[in-house]
């Protein structure tokens, strides 16, 4: 299982240029299935890639007192992966003292900005996201349907007022693959409390592409294939260096 994750993990890293010789590189640890996979796979993948690079894994706490992190430090300690967790009130910002009706993108855009921040500290010019293949497809299809628009976050992206880079190495591992990986291999998921619904547009989404797709076999690779072949902005694959 692990050399399958390593596979879309490398084949995407390679289309997208995502890894340089002497990267130091800060993976977002939420403790959620999606970057607890990304962890283990970049660990796997810094042990044989041909571009050196090290990884580091970076917990923002949002302020609950009941998120335990120590099982995500055994991982990293068994992963030998170098663990920074920073304590933040965003919790306490975003609920208690700003109120917010739409607390998640505020908590988004706080999380974002301290997460660029904990990276540079830790000596690290690029992030590692866990946004995965049905992320992307989701993402397109509410932009178009709900914005009126053909976009989509992109692979790699460098924030030139920060001096960050942010990749997404799970691009094309499927949603239902994570789900079974995290299972499988038990990682440490920590539970989040946030009381905010998240996106429920998302999830609509997410529900009409499931139906869609049990009558319409690789509905969502077709999606995911016209934003590459588009190409939309930065998802030209150079597939000189790994086929697609
Ligand atoms: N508290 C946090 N500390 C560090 N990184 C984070 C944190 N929250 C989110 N991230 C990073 O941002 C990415 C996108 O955040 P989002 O909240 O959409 O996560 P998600 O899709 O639920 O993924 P996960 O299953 O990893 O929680 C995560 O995959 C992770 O890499």
């Amino acid at each position: 299982m692990l050399q399958k994750l390593l596979s879309f993990t490398r084949r995407a890293v390679d289309h997208y240029h995502m890894i340089e010789e002497g990267d130091r590189i800060a993976v977002g640890v939420s403790g959620g299935k999606d970057s607890l996979t990304l962890l283990t796979a970049l660990a796997g993948l810094r042990r044989f890639y041909p571009k050196k690079f090290e990884v580091v894994a970076i917990t923002l706490e949002m302020g609950y007192d009941d998120m335990d992190f120590s099982p995500v430090q055994a991982l990293c300690d068994e992963l030998e992966v170098e663990y920074i967790r920073i304590p933040t009130q965003i919790k306490q910002i975003v609920f208690d003292i700003r109120k917010e009706e739409n607390p998640c993108s505020l908590c988004a855009k706080l999380r974002r900005g301290a997460l660029h921040e904990a990276a540079l500290q830790a000596g690290c010019k690029k992030v590692a996201l866990g946004h995965h293949f049905d992320d992307v497809v989701e993402t397109y299809m509410l932009s178009l349907m709900y914005e009126g628009r053909i976009s989509c976050f992109k692979p790699a992206t460098y924030l030139d007022r920060v001096g960050v880079t942010l990749i997404r190495p799970l691009i094309y591992t499927p949603e239902h693959y994570i789900r079974s990986f995290a299972t499988r291999n038990n990682l440490p998921i920590v539970h989040n409390p946030c009381p905010a619904d998240g996106n429920t547009k998302r999830q609509e989404v997410k529900d009409l592409l499931k139906m869609l797709e049990k009558q319409n076999h690789g509905l969502r690779e077709r999606i995911f294939g016209a934003i590459q072949r588009y190409p939309l902005d930065g998802w030209d694959a150079d597939t000189t260096r790994y086929k697609l």
